[in-house]
């Protein structure tokens, strides 16, 4: 049996090496790399792009996801999907949350795409904020019949919030429209992007109509223009920088003190490379602390180097085990930073959702989950008097202590064990100073010592 060459590479390094009786690391790699030739597997020749279609209710998002599956189809580049696959979307639960949304895959000659359509809305938001499919970028689409729209406007916004960068216009049923019509939805779409702070000058619009082209009529507004947009797809959204390329970072899981070897921490490498002897920084609670990686393990073996995606164990020379935390932060020096005060858009579960069914209230002190942190926070509400269950909204949030937070991370607030919403963070904002901090803390402590005495 013949493996690729790198799985061939690394079946030597591993049984090779000595004492080399165990299967699974083995396992652990050719789930990583490809399977025997022999097996049908998925093979990751093009550059892969998640995007999706946003925009106002009844524009026409899903007719036009049916469209790009048809004329691709014919290509033999996607399977067709009819409108009603997409729209009856399964459900999807994410952090409790659940989500209707339809993944939908083809190519184009150029990449891979794995393309979301919701069914409604709220799934949207949801879809957004949770990040279930990251979109490197967007279709906006916008039906020439009716314009900017409430919810045009509202995709817009998040989009820009949770750092979707990269938008491409559709403007959808140019055969309801007349020709002045689309020009005027054109100028106004532009001067809704200028004011939403993206490039509204150059970015790609594609006039056409999606039901045309899933129905087979008129080619030069149907499937003529389908191909038009994926072409400026193709060009508009860059590739992004895939995680093996970023400086190595990881959230430290445990920490454990090995009589004779020293202090080894486990995690999962989030992102980048590590490689015996890299230096490296351990980062959260207030503190930074040097040290080098002596060696890494994966399955009680030994590796030179582990990528994004590995769970593993890193021997760290000259670090006490007591220094060190659940929480901390092991990255490369000086590329991560700690932060206590930030903007976020954040989505209140229902009480079905497993939420608390209670609305979010300014100067509420609640819990903050994040990687393998938590943290106590104070809440502030931009613009709202308070944020009801299935809602979202900015809120700002001051954490007691600095931890490792960075622009477009996850998290999940809690109260009282109760997951209460989930969001991402959009904005860091200026260093608390020490004295407002420590009120923050007091204010907690004592708020605790108040409540131990009602329980007494
Ligand atoms: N005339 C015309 N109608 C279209 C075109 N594209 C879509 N429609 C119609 O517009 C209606 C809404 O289309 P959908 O694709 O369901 O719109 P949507 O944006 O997915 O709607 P939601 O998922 O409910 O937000 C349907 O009746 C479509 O047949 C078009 O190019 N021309
Ligand atoms: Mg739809």
């Amino acid at each position: 049996m013949r493996y690729n060459v790198p799985l061939q590479r690394c079946l030597n390094d591993t049984l090779y090496k000595k004492n080399a009786t165990v299967l699974s690391p083995v396992v652990s790699h050719v789930r990583r790399y490809a399977a025997p030739s022999e097996k049908k597997v998925f093979q990751r020749i093009k550059p892969h792009c998640n995007i999706g279609t946003i925009g106002h209710v009844d524009h026409g998002k899903t007719t036009l996801t049916a469209a790009i599956t048809k004329i691709l189809s014919s290509k033999k580049m996607a399977k067709m999907k009819q409108y009603t696959d997409i729209d009856n979307a399964p459900e999807e639960k994410a952090r409790g949350i659940t989500i209707n949304v339809a993944h939908v895959e083809y190519e184009t000659t150029a990449r891979h795409y794995s393309h979301t359509d919701c069914p409604g809305h709220a799934d949207y938001i949801k879809n957004m904020i949770t990040g279930t499919n990251q979109m490197d970028g967007a279709i906006l689409v916008v039906a020439a019949t009716d314009g900017a729209m409430p919810q045009t406007r509202e995709h817009l916004i998040l989009a820009k919030q949770i750092g979707v960068n990269h938008i491409i216009v559709f403007i959808n049923k140019v055969d309801a429209a007349d020709s002045e019509m689309v020009e005027l939805v054109e100028m106004e779409i532009r001067e809704l992007l200028i004011e939403m702070g993206f490039d509204g000058e150059n970015i790609p619009f594609i006039k056409g109509s999606a039901l045309c082209a899933l129905e087979g009529r008129e080619p030069e507004i149907g499937e003529k223009s389908i191909e038009a947009l994926l072409n400026e797809v193709d060009k508009y959204v860059p590739q992004p920088i895939r995680d093996l390329d970023k400086p190595f970072m990881l959230p430290v899981e445990h920490v454990y003190s090995i009589p004779g070897r020293g202090t080894v921490v486990t995690g999962r490498l989030e992102r980048g490379i590590i490689k015996k002897g890299n230096e490296c920084e351990f980062v959260g609670y207030n503190k930074v602390i040097k040290s080098t990686i002596t060696g890494i393990e994966m399955f009680h073996k030994i590796l030179e180097e582990a990528q994004a995606g590995d769970q593993l164990g890193a021997l760290i020379k000259g670090t006490k085990r007591d220094d060190l935390r659940r929480g901390m932060v092991l990255a490369k020096p000086g590329t991560v930073k700690m932060q206590d005060f930030v903007s976020t858009q954040l989505y209140v579960l229902t009480k079905d959702e497993g939420g608390n069914g209670k609305p979010l209230v300014p100067f509420q002190q609640m819990q903050m989950y994040s990687k393998t942190w938590d943290c106590a926070c104070q809440l502030n509400i931009i613009g709202k008097e308070m944020v009801m269950p299935g809602e979202d909204c900015s809120v700002e949030l001051k954490m007691i202590r600095p931890m490792v937070l960075e622009q477009g991370q996850r998290f999940t607030l809690r109260i009282a064990g109760v997951t209460i919403g989930t969001g991402v963070i959009t904005e860091i904002k200026k260093r608390l100073l020490e004295d407002e901090r420590r009120g923050l803390l007091e204010g907690k402590k004592f708020r605790e010592k108040q409540s131990a005495k009602a329980t007494e």
